[in-house]
């Protein structure tokens, strides 16, 4: 097994698929349903079908990872498990030997059904990892900014997530991974945060601009594709000023003028766009005001975020949608939380825990749209999210929720959840699925077989894709946001299942509901499509 490598492990035996030395081409069906709902109350559904090729490359490239927040406890953390794995390290703790692994990873640690065994009818799962080519964790090449100059050694010790006898074996690697100095401005995170801030490019906006893009550069020279992905602290709210943040042009202009109110964030945003990079924000603040948008759209480069959606949010973006799809009414829902980390104490100012809870408070929206039997129009849960700093638990994050439903005649259901964590170990894997998943999508393209000479197209600005690892996902204009969990996996999975020319999964399983022969011409030459595929390999 280990001979055939992961992206040739699932071999598609299909008409509607050619695997070509460089790519592989898929001849796809789109179904949907057009829908009208009629004033006399009717909802009329018609289905229609595009006829699409989806190209994908199969050259993986060399991913060069830049993080702004290196130094923090999720980017030590992501750092440090990419090394151990890279170096082979294993530890001895009082439970045992240990060695790297990527739990919680959705591209590393997780399977997909890919249909039933032909001889037994079991279901089949098969590596996320094998279905297309995607970068191998340890050949991603890591780098990034911040305001601290501790060294990654450094960083790994301050932030006290991972066992000792790890650290130490990591040291002789870590202690050589010397951040970038940034960008800090006061009034965009937590004033509690400026004794850190000893790494600095203490100049104009627009020369700190020029820097991020020629650090950004100097990645570009030794990978094939950049990503950066902001992973610092929590900035506050930035208003959205008219002349400065409205359009690319004005936000361009501030920038040069040294407007005060363009954050840090913005900052890299535009840095990362006016070098084509994909521009990853995993928190919460407006990072994506209108300028910054304008800009991607115009200069054709990728955005995505917002908040990693790793722990307590995560959870709630599953269970309000379960409930909500079994006809229970959720009615009020208190969330709380408290943790000690950097992330914590940064939290604990107003403007910043603002930014956090608006993200935290969204991700129900969804499912209440979703149910007008059960909502009026406009109606909204009682829904209230409190994080408190609590120093001694270090990154330990303890999630305590309660929800409480109606249910039939008048009853109530209260569910009470409590969560405890290690919130790095949660946000590092999701970071990982990030770098990886925006890799992949910048090698795949669509195209019309119906329009005539259509090109091939690949993703628009907004990569909503990777909606699944965020609190609050960006999407393109006039697109709808999801936040239930399960259907933003469906998304990736079958949009990767349709590059290669798979239907979505639709868990119908009717080999298992009907008769046989319904499904099974008896006529036919057995086992033809069990045929070693010997070439392939
Ligand atoms: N851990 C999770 O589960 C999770 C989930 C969702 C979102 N997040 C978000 O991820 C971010 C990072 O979390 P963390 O636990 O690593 O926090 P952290 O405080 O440990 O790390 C943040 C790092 O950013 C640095 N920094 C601040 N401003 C900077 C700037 N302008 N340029 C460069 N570096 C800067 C800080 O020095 C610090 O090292 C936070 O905003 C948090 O809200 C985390
Ligand atoms: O993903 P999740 O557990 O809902 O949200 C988390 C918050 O609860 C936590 O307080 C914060 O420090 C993390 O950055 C993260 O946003």
């Amino acid at each position: 097994m280990d001979a055939v490598p992961a992206s040739r492990r699932v071999f598609v035996d299909s008409p509607n698929v050619r695997y070509e030395d460089d790519q592989i081409i898929a001849d796809y069906r789109y179904s949907a349903n057009e829908v009208t709902k009629r004033p006399n109350g009717v909802v009329h559904v018609k289905p229609v079908e595009k006829r699409l090729q989806i190209r994908t490359n199969r050259k993986v490239n060399r991913l060069g990872l830049m993080m702004v927040g290196w130094g923090g406890n999720n980017g030590s953390t992501l750092t440090a498990a990419i090394e151990a794995h890279r170096q082979g390290i294993t530890w001895k703790t009082r439970q045992g030997l240990r060695k790297p692994n990527w739990l919680g990873s959705l591209t590393q640690a997780s399977t997909v059904q890919i249909g039933l065994d032909t001889t037994d009818g079991s279901p089949v799962y098969v590596p996320f990892k094998d279905l297309l080519p995607t970068v191998d964790p340890k050949d991603i090449i890591i780098d990034g900014w911040d305001i601290s100059s501790a060294d990654l050694n450094e960083s790994v010790r301050r932030a006290a997530v991972l066992d000792v006898g790890l650290q130490d074996q990591l040291e002789p690697y870590l202690k050589f991974c010397k951040p970038k100095p940034s960008v800090y401005k006061e009034k965009f995170i937590a004033l509690n945060q400026m004794g850190r801030a000893d790494n600095l490019i203490e100049a104009s906006d627009q020369k700190v601009l020029d820097q991020i893009r020629e650090d950004i550069r100097q990645m570009k020279s030794k990978a094939d594709t950049v990503v950066v992905v902001w992973t610092a602290n929590t900035e506050c709210l930035c208003p959205v000023l008219e002349g400065v943040h409205d359009t690319a042009d004005n936000l361009l202009a501030a920038i040069a003028n040294g407007h005060e109110d363009v954050s840090p964030s913005a900052l890299f945003a535009v840095a990362s766009i006016l070098e084509k990079v994909p521009f990853i924000n995993g928190s919460p603040q407006n990072t994506f005001v209108p300028g910054v948008r304008e800009l991607a759209q115009r200069e054709k480069s990728w955005i995505a975020g917002d908040d990693f959606k790793t722990g307590q949010t995560r959870m709630k973006s599953v269970l309000v949608d379960f409930l909500v799809s079994c006809g229970i009414k959720p009615v009020a829902i208190a969330s709380y939380n408290h943790l000690g980390n950097n992330d914590g104490k940064n939290l604990s100012s107003h403007q910043q825990f603002l930014a956090k809870k608006a993200s935290k408070t969204n991700v129900i929206d969804d499912a209440v749209l979703s149910n007008d039997i059960l909502y009026e129009p406009g109606e909204k849960v009682d829904h209230t999210v409190i994080i408190e700093y609590l120093p001694y638990l270090g990154d330990s994050k303890r999630a305590m929720d309660e929800y409480t439903s109606e249910i039939m005649f008048g009853g109530t259901n209260t569910i009470v959840m409590h969560n405890v964590c290690e919130d790095s170990l949660l946000a590092a894997p999701v970071i990982l699925d990030l770098a990886i998943l925006t890799e992949l999508a910048t090698r795949i393209s669509f195209r019309s077989v119906d329009v005539k000479d259509s090109e091939f197209q690949p993703f628009t600005t907004e990569l909503s894709i990777l909606s699944y690892m965020f609190k609050a996902p960006i999407i393109q204009e006039g697109g709808h946001v999801v936040n239930a969990l399960n259907k933003q996996r469906a998304s990736i999975l079958n949009i990767v299942r349709a590059c290669l020319g798979l239907a979505p999964e639709h868990h119908m399983d009717l080999e298992t509901k009907i008769p046989p022969f319904v499904l099974n011409d008896p006529n036919a030459p057995a086992d033809e499509h069990r045929k070693l595929l010997q070439p392939f390999y």
